[in-house]
């Protein structure tokens, strides 16, 4: 690792995974490349099963990598992980607290624990906007506002990087909004956020820079603008039946992926060009397909992961976008080569 490191606050390269007694040894994480900047909110995308968590875990040291190395603010861990821990903040599952206490009480007993004065608790509550409720009890805390107080409970040692996986599962929008406001306000304190979601509406309003991964693998990485500039705009299609229509265009060779608001978004026509909107209408007229809504679509975060990990699940992912950002560490071995540990440790 060559370039300064404070560039950067996470780094793995050729990280890898396999969970052992599985019947089919699939990696989890296969010889994962991240690079995490310095400062903003970088969004860690990927479908259910994709190996976020995983990746997480090994980052925290909760989990031993198979092979690959991995740096926080330089520091390799989880070798020297005492050196950074405090600088680093996590909520991987939801933090247990006591359901009869207080918030601030809460606070207050794990400040004592971890040695941090009682003046941050004030401070943490502040921060994540519960200042105003902390003398209620836990149990009567919305899903949303417990979900800050696990954020409070990770600042309280002043990290400089916050790593949230799945923050805003099952909270609704008003709850998704306050956690956005919360990343948002701490990269304006200097700090990095690496945030695990699969919910790209709300990844793409916040998030600087992402990696998108799917089966383990890396296939897209860098800034948002940047993914999205470089993106297949396509044609956003709104038909009767979505699965049959899907299935009409794909068979007959176009790209096409289903959003999760049931339309469709076009990119390519059969011989791999842009598609057009008259010849997708009259294509699908001839069929017998009517559309109810057709235009041309403005890339999001939601379609350009789509069509990447569609293509992965295919086996055609499309080269990554480039990066305004360094490039990877170095590059993964062939597929299918072995691993090896850059130190001999590290095996399960
Ligand atoms: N403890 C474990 N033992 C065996 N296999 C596991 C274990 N944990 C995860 N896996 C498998 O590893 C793969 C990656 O899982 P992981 O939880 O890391 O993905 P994820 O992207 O975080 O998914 P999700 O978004 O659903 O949380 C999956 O196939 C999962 O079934």
């Amino acid at each position: 690792m060559s370039e300064p490191t404070t560039a950067w606050a996470l780094r793995t390269a050729g990280l890898h995974k396999t969970y052992p007694g599985r019947r089919v040894p699939v990696p989890a994480v296969d010889r994962l490349d991240l690079n995490v900047p310095a400062g903003g909110v970088h969004g860690f995308l990927g479908p259910n099963g994709s190996g976020k968590t995983t990746t997480i875990r090994m980052v925290l040291g909760l989990i031993r990598a198979d092979a690959g190395r991995i740096e926080i603010f330089g520091t390799e861990v989880p070798r020297h992980l005492p050196e950074v821990v405090n600088r680093v903040g996590a909520i991987v599952e939801q933090p247990k607290f006591f359901p009869a206490f207080t918030a601030r009480r809460n606070l207050e007993l794990l400040a004592t624990g971890i040695g941090v004065p009682d003046e941050r608790v004030g401070a943490v509550l502040e921060e994540v906007g519960l200042a105003q409720r902390s003398r209620d009890r836990y149990k009567t805390y919305s899903l949303g506002m417990k979900q800050r107080l696990a954020i409070a409970a990770t600042l309280l040692k002043d990290p400089d990087l916050l790593i949230f996986d799945e923050p805003t599962n099952g909270l609704d929008p008003a709850g998704i909004h306050a956690i956005r406001q919360t990343m948002r306000h701490l990269t304006q304190q200097g700090k990095t956020v690496l945030v695990s979601s699969h919910i790209l509406a709300e990844v793409q309003q916040v998030a600087d820079t992402v990696s998108i991964i799917g089966r383990g693998r890396l296939l897209a990485e860098g800034r948002v603008d940047d993914i999205l500039a470089g993106a297949a705009h396509g044609v956003r299609v709104r038909v009767p039946d979505p699965p049959a229509a899907h299935r009409l265009l794909t068979e007959a060779g176009f790209g096409c992926v289903t959003a999760a608001d049931g339309a469709m978004n076009v990119s390519t026509a059969p011989d791999g060009s842009p598609v057009d909107p008259g010849g997708l209408n009259r294509f699908l007229a001839e069929r017998g397909v009517y559309a109810s809504e057709l235009s041309r679509d403005l890339a999001n975060l939601e379609q350009v992961f789509l069509q990447l990990t569609a293509a992965d699940t295919l086996g055609t992912v499309p080269p990554a976008p480039p990066a305004t950002h360094p490039p990877v560490l170095r590059q993964p071995p062939p597929a299918g080569a072995d691993v090896p540990p850059p130190d001999g440790s590290g095996r399960r």
